[in-house]
């Protein structure tokens, strides 16, 4: 439109000419040719009835010819259509006898744990008290295999005690039932030996514990500290020498999303994959993967709920998790904290985002609001569809309960309602432009046990996790992350010595990638040349990295001292640091390299072709790496190879799937 009337120019101008986002939002939510076409009404995205049944009779066609995968599939969709009982005014119970289908279905696939927690969720939802008994019957069944001998009793009793005092079941036909059920409590009663274990619902192994958390980022290890380099800004620093292998941050994140793609099988809240898909109460494109995380969710969400759709529709990356910072920070918070939030950049640079006692805390909205965005280099053509966006992401915000209830006023309110519009909106156009620069994804690794080499790592969500935030690039990071739900561990991949910056790597590898790809990328989406060691010497791509180790780290400079030839090795004792001078013994070196070779190589093979992670594997490569690591001058492809063993087996104990343990149950599905 603007186009067309000769105004896109002057809108540019305009745009800018802004001294801040706040000026920005007023530019565009101001011009009458833009909101024109910002939707005054979004669509909503409800329950609907006949839809669930619909899904639920497909399902129980799938059920009768015994296609329970199939089956299990439609149930779970007619799950979220299903209106929840508060809702659902025909009375007609939909969502429970939705979720007591797909407990059959789940006992049919003899996933038993999950048959369980959908008993409890369709009794919960008001499952019909004529058919309870079939329920408690089954809710027994699955005690009875997990060999939970007195969870198993009681559900058999208590499916007698609904038998005898319902009237609608005949005579005959109840005696024949109580008989039957009193069957398997004598069975139960001569169980033996101790309960299955639940495994089939893991995704992950237990999340790494900090030894000693810091004061200042209770996420991180107390060997860490933030400091401001010129030319990098805010960094991560080791204040003590950190080796291979230490877990360094265990970060909660302040807020994710899952990727549209997978947002029907991963929580909305954790990001873990959902075994028994819980829905939301008011909208069918969430799913949760347990009432837990759906009730944790319910403020955050109920900004978006109905809205994913219009929401998804706005077409800049990460507008939805910038709308949902926003919308978890909520109006109260945001108006209250104006001039805190706009003078924290007052504060020393290592100090901005911490609160009033000095601590970086995740959890906090500050400390996202001074991550860099580098809005000063953007172009205005950057500019305009994220200001765009911005006004109508808050425009979607305007149709929930974010905002507080304005009855119309006079000219002075309506002009207090506008500029608080656009305060809000400024913050979700800081975050979109932050954000590219900032946000990390949330993964899963997808197993595939038939080819090892097939698996690969999936973004499931992206998330915001401040302090994972500060750490700056290395085409050579020297630490790794790994998703645990949505939960972000990093854990060092180099020794990292006393006083050196932790690095981390934002998509540009040095083995994978050569250095005038990285240098672009790098500048393109975070606008700074890299000056890294593998960017410094042009370090060469994996093929061409030498195989053979040629030199030796100095243990005074960490210069090289070069490895005699094959015919002058038996011979030498020693060799001269090139930088230095000093000498070095280096039979021992290669001593003590060669006694670890071996068993690199079998946990090497191991794990890529076997994936093979469990037992000895993962001490013996890190033993490997820490020591390669500190006497092999780089590049030198053993590590590498090591390196990227390590990482692969801390892969497998993150988020990944299908696990060993419920491989069977997954391919069924
Ligand atoms: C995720 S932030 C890292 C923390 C940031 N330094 C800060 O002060 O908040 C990414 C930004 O840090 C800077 N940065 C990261 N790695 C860098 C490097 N190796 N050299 C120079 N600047 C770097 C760039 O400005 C980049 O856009």
């Amino acid at each position: 439109m603007l186009k067309r009337n000769g105004k896109w120019e002057d809108f540019l101008t305009k745009l800018g000419d802004c001294h801040d986002d706040y000026e920005r939002l007023q530019v565009v939510l101001g011009t009458e040719e833009v909101i024109s076409h910002l939707p005054s009404q979004v669509e909503k995205r409800c329950k609907n009835l006949e839809q669930a049944e619909s899904l639920r009779a497909k399902g129980n066609e799938c059920f009768k010819s015994a296609k329970y995968a199939k089956a299990l599939d439609y149930y779970s969709q007619a799950v979220r259509y299903a209106p929840h009982p508060s809702q659902d005014d025909s009375g007609s119970n939909m969502l429970a006898l939705c979720f007591g289908n797909r407990s059959a279905a789940f006992f049919h696939l003899k996933q038993f744990q999950c048959s369980l927690t959908d008993i409890d969720n369709a009794i919960q939802a008001g499952f019909p008290a004529g058919s309870l008994h079939k329920l408690l019957d089954r809710k027994g069944k699955c005690c009875l295999f997990l060999k939970r001998k007195q969870a198993a009793i009681e559900a058999f009793e208590e499916a007698k005690q609904v038998l005898v005092a319902d009237p609608n079941i005949q005579d005959k036909g109840r005696q024949d039932l109580i008989r039957l059920t009193d069957q398997f409590i004598n069975k139960c009663k001569s169980l033996q030996g101790a309960s299955v274990e639940n495994s089939d619902t893991e995704i992950h192994e237990p999340l790494p514990t900090l030894l000693k958390r810091s004061s200042q980022m209770p996420c991180a290890a107390d060997f860490l500290e933030i400091k401001d380099e010129a030319g990098r800004g805010r960094g991560l620093y080791a204040s003590r020498d950190i080796k291979v292998g230490e877990v360094l941050i265990v970060e909660k994140p302040y807020t994710s999303i899952v990727l549209s793609d997978h947002h029907l099988s991963h929580c909305h809240h954790c990001c873990s994959r959902c075994f028994v898909p819980q829905p939301c109460a008011g909208c069918v494109d969430v799913v949760f993967c347990s009432s837990q995380c759906r009730q944790a969710a319910q403020d955050s969400h109920a900004a978006e709920c109905q809205l994913m759709d219009a929401i998804h529709t706005a077409d800049v990356r990460l507008g939805h998790l910038a709308y949902k910072m926003v919308a978890k920070a909520g109006y109260a918070y945001l108006m209250e904290q104006r001039n805190v939030l706009e003078n924290l950049g007052q504060v020393e640079a290592s100090m901005l985002g911490c609160d009033e006692n000095g601590v970086y805390d995740s959890q906090n909205y500050a400390t996202m609001y001074h991550l860099v965005g580098h809005c000063d280099k953007r172009t205005v053509e950057d500019m305009w569809p994220r200001t765009i966006n911005a006004a109508f992401m808050v425009k979607c915000l305007q149709q929930t309960s974010f905002f507080p209830q304005w009855t119309e006023g006079d000219q002075q309110a309506a002009e207090k309602r506008f500029q608080d519009v656009c305060y809000i909106g400024s913050h979700i156009l800081r975050h979109l432009m932050m954000l590219p620069c900032n946000a990390h994804e949330v993964s899963e690794m997808g197993v595939n046990w038939q080819e090892p080499s097939q698996s690969k790592t999936l973004e499931i969500g992206s998330a915001i996790y401040p302090v994972l935030s500060l750490i700056n690039h290395s085409c050579d990071p020297s630490v790794v992350r790994h998703s645990y739900d949505d939960v972000c561990v990093v854990r060092a991949i180099r020794g990292i010595a006393e006083g050196e910056e932790l690095c981390d790597n934002y998509g540009a590898l040095y083995p994978v990638m050569d250095r005038a790809a990285r240098q672009a990328h790098l500048l393109k989406q975070y606008y700074f040349t890299c000056s890294c060691q593998a960017c410094v010497n042009n370090w060469p791509m994996y093929m061409e990295i030498p195989k053979e180790v040629m030199e030796f780290y100095c243990d005074k400079c960490r210069g090289p001292v070069p490895v005699p030839g094959i015919q002058q090795a038996s011979k030498t004792e020693s060799m001269a640091c090139r930088d230095c001078g000093q000498r070095q013994n280096i039979r021992s070196l290669i001593l003590k390299v060669g006694k670890l070779e071996q068993g690199f190589q079998d946990a090497l093979f191991k794990v890529i072709f076997e994936m093979d992670v469990e037992g000895d594997t993962l001490p013996k490569l890190v033993q490997f790496l820490r020591v390669v690591d500190k006497h092999l001058h780089r590049p030198v492809s053993c590590h590498n190879d090591c390196q990227e063993a390590v990482k692969m087996c801390y892969a497998f104990k993150a988020n990944a799937f299908p696990r060993k343990n419920n491989r069977s149950g997954a391919q069924q599905r």
